[in-house]
């Protein structure tokens, strides 16, 4: 199994206030990449942020892996801003696309990595046809919209599924994810770990990163 560990931190959790500042020291501590929740008040009851805050940091941080995560209706439509603004990777929701096979070839086309996500109440059959094209697939184990909500484990037997069929696919776990829930998604096969409150809320953010990894790595 070639697959590893990769810490994400969603920036959703950090201080907006001093935005670059608060993702740089998450990348200091250990985190891998950096994960950028997109919401548009449509696909999603909450609104965050756009492009426009993607180019800034990538302007501050000019090597980091930024893994945009797209909760919004129309998702093709802001392909190639975020590609202009320096995005790493594209994930955008299943249920937001008639065609996810032809989006992920306009992201691969636009440079960028192509994920593809499925809300808690989805099927794992919705994303399994695109998981040999696409770069990662997200299983949500929240409701998408918030941070700091609780971890989902109903829905660990949609990363069980995908790990038997796809022992070296990166599989994306978002939400609730921390040191009291890392065992059972890693467990059920996730190997790339969003995590928010846990991280940018903790008084010892590299312990927590450092945990998280350690749990996932022993796993493979
Ligand atoms: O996509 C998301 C919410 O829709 C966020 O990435 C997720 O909630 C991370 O936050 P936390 O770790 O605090 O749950
Ligand atoms: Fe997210």
């Amino acid at each position: 199994m070639t697959v590893k560990a990769v810490i994400a931190p969603s920036i959703l959790a950090a201080d907006f206030g001093d935005l670059a500042a608060d993702a740089k020291n998450v990348i200091d501590l250990g985190a891998d990449t950096l994960h950028v929740d997109i919401m548009d008040g449509h696909f999603v009851p909450n609104m965050s942020i756009g492009a426009p805050v993607v180019k800034s940091l990538r302007k501050h941080l000019p090597n980091a892996f930024l893994d945009c995560h797209l909760m919004v209706s129309d998702p093709e439509k802001w392909v190639q801003d975020f590609a202009n603004a320096g995005a790493n990777n594209y994930t955008f929701h299943v249920e937001a696309h008639a065609d996810p096979s032809a989006l992920i070839d306009k992201i691969h086309a636009a440079g960028m990595k192509a994920g593809v996500a499925v809300k808690p109440g989805t099927p794992v059959e919705e994303v399994i046809p695109f998981a040999e094209k696409a770069d990662l697939i997200l299983i949500m184990t929240v409701e998408p919209g918030f941070g700091g909500q609780s971890f989902m484990p109903s829905v660990m037997p949609k990363v069980e599924a995908l790990r038997k069929q796809f022992p070296n696919l990166d599989i994306q776990v978002d939400g609730g994810l921390g040191l009291n829930t890392i065992e059972t998604a890693a467990s059920a096969g996730a190997n790339v770990i969003v995590a928010g409150t846990s991280v940018f809320a903790a008084t010892d953010r590299k312990a927590v990163i450092e945990g998280l990894r350690t749990v996932v790595n022993a796993k493979y």
